[in-house]
């Protein structure tokens, strides 16, 4: 689909929610830049930036990174995509970060996966990441062609330092004490669009339906 307008949507759920396999679907659907804050911390971190170095211990504690830092990381890639429409994964995190993109740009959607916790644990720990492109696999889900390698290059998976069970429930603790408030947040404005269930191929044709009318609204 070519998007007429310019649209701005950002993707809210707990870790494992199924974010990145719903943003690589919707961005292959309707063609929108996908930003995934995760998958820029993680490039930071095999470059071995400065930077990278000293998140990588956060990240690893199930922590979130500081706002101001990942405010800019976010703000600073959207100022060089103007002219574009985006798809936010992971950003914002928490209401001060909401209130910085707000500042700098105004958001269309939010679509919020509404996975429940137990269905996630078991995912995470199943998770297998190509850290380069931040294709996702599972073990159980969309297994790859060949074990431990990614589909399109061929290079190797890697389980994430921060899925193991321990972390898992750390993330969790800290998307409700700090995350569940952005949904508030944009409830209130009126953008927030929540889907509920336990299987991503559920969830994703009502995501998909609602992209359909809501940027035929846009167009017209
Ligand atoms: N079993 C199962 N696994 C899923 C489903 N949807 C996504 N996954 C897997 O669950 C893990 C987390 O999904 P991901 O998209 O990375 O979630 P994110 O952390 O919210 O970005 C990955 O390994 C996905 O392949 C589903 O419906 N069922
Ligand atoms: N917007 C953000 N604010 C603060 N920390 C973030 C943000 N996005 C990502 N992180 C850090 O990177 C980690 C991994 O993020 P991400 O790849 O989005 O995980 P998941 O998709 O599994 O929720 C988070 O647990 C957190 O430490």
């Amino acid at each position: 689909m070519v998007l007429q307008r310019i649209f701005r949507a950002v993707i809210m759920g707990p870790p494992g929610s199924g974010k990145g396999t719903v943003s690589a679907r919707i961005t292959k659907t309707f063609g929108l830049s996908h930003i995934s804050s995760g998958d820029i911390l993680r490039s930071n971190i095999s470059n071995k930036s400065e930077l990278g170095l000293l998140m990588k211990c956060c990240i690893d504690q199930g922590q979130l990174v500081p706002d101001d830092v990942m405010s800019r990381l976010i703000l600073r890639d959207l100022r060089a995509m103007d002219h574009s429409s985006w798809l936010l994964d992971g950003f914002p995190r928490t209401v001060p970060q909401a209130e910085a993109l707000d500042d700098a740009h105004s958001v269309d959607t939010v679509i919020n996966l509404n996975v429940p916790f137990q269905t996630i644990k078991q995912r995470l720990t199943s998770r297998w990441t190509h850290l380069p492109s931040g294709r996702v696999y599972n073990v159980d889900f969309n297994p790859p062609k060949v074990p431990g390698l990614d589909d399109e290059t061929g290079e190797p998976l890697v389980q994430r330092d921060d899925d193991t069970p321990d972390t898992v429930t750390l993330r969790l603790k800290a998307y409700e004490n700090q995350t569940e408030p952005v949904l508030e947040y944009y409830r209130s404005n009126g953008v927030l669009e929540t889907f509920t269930g336990t299987e991503t191929n559920m969830i994703w044709p009502h995501v998909e339906a609602f992209l359909h009318k809501k940027l035929k609204q846009k167009v017209a």
